[in-house]
C-alpha cells in the first residue's frame, strides 16, 4: 500500500495509532510538538530521583499487550509489568488506615477488622461494578458511539433494559451512601470519580464502573515505571517504520472542499491521504483547525479537574508507605465543592502520593524515596495560580505531617512542580484538564467528539480529549475504534 497517514501528536493514543496504521499498510508519520514523545506519559528526573510525569495508575496492560501482538512481537519481550499485591495504601487523620489488597477477600476483611464495614457490602459493591462493566464497557468503551450498527444490536438492547440498575439515573455518591454504612467506604469509593476528573456528588453512579478495573482485573506497575508504557510503544512504532519529527509543532490542518490533505509544519505543507489528530480536541479546533466549522455545543462542555503535583525527592524511608497512598481529606464534599464550584483549594485537600522507588528501588537513592504529591483541583480558569500554590503546599505539607506524625519540609530534598497552566503548556490541555471533558453530567458520554470528522472527511480523532475518554486504557481503546473505521 502507498497510502499515508499523518498523526499529530504522540501521546499514548498518537503512538498505538501509529503501530496501527503502520500494521494496516501505511506509511506513518507523527508529528510532535515536544522533544519527546508521550504527552502527559513522560518523565523526569531530578537529582538523584526518577520520576513519571503524569500517569501513576496502570490498568488494562492487555491493551498494551494487544499492540505488540498486533505486529507480530511477544509482549513479555518488549514491556514488562506485574499485578499489585496492594493496589492502594489509605490513611485518615483519625489514625485508621487500610490496604486495599488485589485479593478480594483479604481486602474485604480488611475493611471489616479495620473500618467495620460488613465485607458482604464490599463484595456487593464490587459485583455491582462488574455488572456495570459487563453491560456498559462493550458499548461505551469499545465501539463508536457515532455509528448506527452501534446501537441497533443485541449487545446494545439489553443494556437499555438495564440503564437504571447500571445507575445512570442517580449519583456516584448517593449509590455509594447505599452501598455503604461506613462514611469511610463511601468516601474510598467516591474516590474513583477523580479517575476521569470528575465530581462523586454530581456524576451518575455509572460511574462505579471504574473499582472493577481496580479490584476484580487488577492494578499494575510496569518493570521499568509508566514511562516505559511510552518507551516500548515508541521503539515499537519506530521498528514498524514510523517517522517521528519531534520539535514539530503542526500549525494548521490543510482542507481542501472539505477533504483533509495534510499538515502545515515549519511554514511547509504535508501531504497525505489520513490525518490523525492526537492533540486535546478543544485546542486543535482553536488553533490547527481554526478555519473549519466548530462544533461549539462539544467545544463548550465543562472540562475534567486538573492537578497540581509537587515532585519531591525525599531522604527519609517511610516503611508505612506503598507504590500508592491516600490521605483522605476531613470533609470530601466540601473539597470537591472547592474543585467544580469554587476554582479555589480546599484547605484539607485529600493528597495522593505515588512512590516508584517503593517498586523499582532505582528511581531513588539508598534510603530516600521519590514522592509524586498531588491533589485534585479545578482546570484553570484563569485563578490566580502563584496565591493558590503557595497555600496549597502549605496545606499538603500539614497534611501530610498530621497525618504520618512527622516533620516533612526538611527531608524535601529537590521539588519541581507541575499544575494546570504548565499541564496546558507542556500538553497543550485544553484549560490543563487531565481528562478532557469531565463525565460529570449523566450525557457526558454523548458530548465526547466521535473518533472521526463528520465535515472533513479523511480527518480522524484520538486521545484522552474524544471518545471514549482520559486515562490510558481509554486513550489507547480510541486508537483502536478510530483504526477499525480506516479500511486497510
Ligand atoms: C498528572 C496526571 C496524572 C494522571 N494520572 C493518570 C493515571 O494514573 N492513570 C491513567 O490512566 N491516566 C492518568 N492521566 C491521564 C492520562 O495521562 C491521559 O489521559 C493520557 O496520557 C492522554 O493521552 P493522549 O493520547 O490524549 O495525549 P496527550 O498525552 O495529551 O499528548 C498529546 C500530544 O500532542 C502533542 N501536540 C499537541 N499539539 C500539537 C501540535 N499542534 N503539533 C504537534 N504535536 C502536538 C503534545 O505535545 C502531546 O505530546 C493523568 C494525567 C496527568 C496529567
Amino acid at each position: 500500500m502507498n497510502q499515508k497517514a499523518i498523526i499529530i501528536g504522540s501521546g499514548i493514543a498518537g503512538l498505538a495509532a501509529a503501530i496501527r496504521l503502520s500494521v494496516k499498510g501505511y506509511k506513518v508519520q507523527v508529528f510532535e510538538s515536544n522533544s519527546y514523545p508521550g504527552g502527559k506519559l513522560s518523565e523526569m528526573q531530578i537529582g538523584g530521583y526518577r520520576f513519571d510525569a503524569g500517569p501513576s495508575l496502570f490498568t488494562l496492560p492487555e491493551q498494551v499487550e494487544e499492540l505488540f501482538l498486533l505486529a507480530g512481537r511477544k509482549p513479555a519481550d518488549h514491556f514488562q509489568y506485574s499485578k499489585l499485591d496492594v493496589a492502594c495504601h489509605y490513611f485518615w487523620e483519625d489514625g485508621k488506615s487500610i490496604k486495599a489488597y488485589g485479593d478480594l477477600h483479604q481486602f474485604a476483611e480488611e475493611v471489616e477488622t479495620k473500618l467495620g464495614e460488613p465485607a458482604e457490602n464490599v463484595k456487593k459493591a464490587l459485583k455491582n461494578s462488574a455488572y456495570i462493566y459487563e453491560h456498559l464497557a462493550p458499548l461505551f468503551m469499545h465501539r463508536s458511539l457515532h455509528q448506527w450498527n452501534t446501537w441497533i444490536n443485541p449487545t446494545a438492547l439489553k443494556s437499555y433494559l438495564k440503564m437504571g440498575k447500571l445507575g445512570i439515573f442517580t449519583t456516584m455518591n448517593d449509590a455509594n451512601e447505599r452501598l455503604f454504612n461506613q462514611p469511610k467506604m463511601v468516601q474510598l469509593f467516591n474516590r474513583y470519580a477523580t479517575y476521569n476528573g470528575s465530581n462523586p456528588y454530581q456524576t451518575p453512579a455509572t460511574l462505579n464502573i471504574i473499582p472493577h478495573l481496580e479490584f476484580n482485573i487488577g492494578a499494575f506497575f510496569p518493570k521499568k515505571g509508566m514511562h516505559d508504557i511510552t518507551q516500548s510503544l515508541y521503539k515499537l512504532a519506530v521498528d514498524l517504520g514510523v517517522v517521528f519529527h519531534f520539535n514539530s509543532k503542526v500549525e494548521e490542518i490543510l482542507v481542501e472542499k472539505n477533504i483533509a490533505k495534510g499538515v502545515l509544519v515549519n511554514n511547509t505543507k504535508i501531504h497525505a491521504d489520513l490525518i490523525i489528530n492526537n492533540m486535546d480536541m478543544v485546542n486543535a479546533y482553536k488553533s490547527i483547525l481554526k478555519n473549519q466549522k466548530q462544533p461549539t455545543k462539544l467545544l463548550d462542555q465543562p472540562k475534567s479537574s486538573s492537578a497540581l503535583i509537587l515532585y519531591w525527592g525525599i531522604k527519609r524511608f517511610f516503611p508505612e508507605l506503598g507504590l500508592h497512598n491516600i490521605l483522605f481529606s476531613e470533609d470530601y464534599k466540601t473539597e470537591f465543592d472547592h474543585i467544580f464550584n469554587k476554582g479555589s483549594i480546599y484547605h484539607d485537600p485529600t493528597v495522593y502520593v505515588n512512590i516508584t522507588s517503593v517498586c523499582k528501588e532505582d528511581d531513588a537513592p539508598n534510603g530516600c524515596m521519590n514522592w509524586f504529591t498531588m491533589i485534585n483541583v479545578s482546570n484553570n480558569q484563569g485563578q490566580n495560580w502563584d496565591k493558590l500554590i503557595e497555600e496549597a503546599r502549605s496545606s499538603i505539607i500539614a497534611k501530610i505531617n498530621r497525618v504520618l506524625n512527622t516533620d516533612i519540609e526538611p527531608l524535601i530534598e529537590v521539588e519541581e512542580i507541575l499544575e494546570p497552566r504548565t499541564i496546558e503548556s507542556k500538553t497543550s490541555s485544553a484549560n490543563g484538564a487531565l481528562y478532557g471533558n469531565s463525565s460529570n453530567n449523566r450525557y457526558a458520554a454523548f458530548l465526547r467528539h466521535a473518533n472521526y470528522s463528520s465535515e472533513i472527511k479523511n480527518l480522524y480523532f484520538c486521545g484522552g480529549s474524544v471518545h471514549p475518554g482520559g486515562g490510558i486504557p481509554l486513550c489507547l481503546l480510541s486508537a483502536k475504534i478510530m483504526s477499525e473505521m480506516i479500511e486497510g
